[in-house]
């Protein structure tokens, strides 16, 4: 394996009973690449993400992980060797502020339970004080820093796409994989939104993205993964994709629209 593959996939195939929702699928992920799997509705790229992040267990193949065997580990335990990741439906905890939601993703990182000081901010122990100043090196890092107070559920849409993205941030990750980061975001939203995933990137984050917005897959992936019927049709750069001819067929209806 070459020494910057962070993930390793090969050979995976999950199946649910007749369905077969991928198959044989090999790829991997260096650092600091970010790369985007894409593939008509249907393709597996859920179920591809679910198997990756040990919601769904694979019927079989690999996967490596920082060149540990992860098939079987728990997405708790994925989230302590480095691999987070967010939901297609926007996970945040609307009751809560922005900072309260960032600090549940530095769990993995503590020894002690973060709520059991209840914020009580001039008396809180010295690791609470550093979470505290974890959670705000991650608003600062998606550029929310000054939401930390507000109620997550009055920010627009965008802004608790960003409280997610720091959330996942907070575990210290390697690898961040987002599934349909774009879904619901206006353009300024998904501008703003791709400005920080290469802001990250360039601080050495590396991501594994299902995105339909093709604007955003061709204007940021390094790399893309092409999904059909469960099987990787292509692979290659946004402009190798983009004239790609089984690509063009499966997932843009035979016209070249990209
Ligand atoms: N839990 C399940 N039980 C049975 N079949 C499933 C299950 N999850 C997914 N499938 C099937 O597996 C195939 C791949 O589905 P998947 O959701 O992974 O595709 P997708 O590429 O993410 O689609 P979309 O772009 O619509 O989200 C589909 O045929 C789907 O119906």
């Amino acid at each position: 394996m070459k020494e910057n593959v962070l993930l390793q996939v090969h050979q995976l195939s999950k199946s649910f009973g007749g369905v077969h929702a991928i198959q044989g699928v090999s790829f991997h992920v260096h650092a600091r690449e970010i790369v985007a799997v894409i593939g008509p509705n249907g393709a597996g790229k859920t179920t591809l993400f679910n198997v990756i992040t040990g919601i769904l267990r694979p019927t079989s193949g690999s996967i490596v992980f920082k060149g540990v065997s992860v098939v079987g580990k728990k997405p708790f335990q994925l989230a302590q060797l480095g691999m987070t990741r967010t939901f297609q439906n926007l996970q945040v905890f609307g009751n809560m502020t922005v900072i309260e939601n960032v600090m549940v993703g530095l769990h993995t990182r503590l020894k002690t339970g973060i709520f059991s000081a209840g914020f009580r901010l001039p008396r809180v122990s010295k690791e609470e004080k550093q979470a505290l100043e974890q959670a705000f090196a991650c608003l600062r890092q998606v550029g929310i820093e000054h939401l930390a107070f507000e109620k997550a559920d009055i920010l627009p849409y965008g802004m608790q796409r960003l409280v997610e993205l720091a959330r996942a941030a907070a575990s210290n990750p390697s690898l961040i994989l987002l599934d349909e980061p774009m879904a619901g975001l206006n353009p300024q939203e998904s501008n703003k939104l791709v400005e920080v995933l290469l802001e990250m990137r360039s601080n050495g984050m590396t991501f594994l993205f299902v995105e339909h917005d093709m604007e955003t897959v061709m204007s940021i992936a390094d790399r893309i993964i092409v999904l059909d019927y469960g099987k990787k049709i292509a692979e290659g750069s946004p402009e190798e994709i983009a004239q790609h001819p089984d690509v063009i067929k499966a997932y843009l209806g035979e016209e070249e629209v990209i």
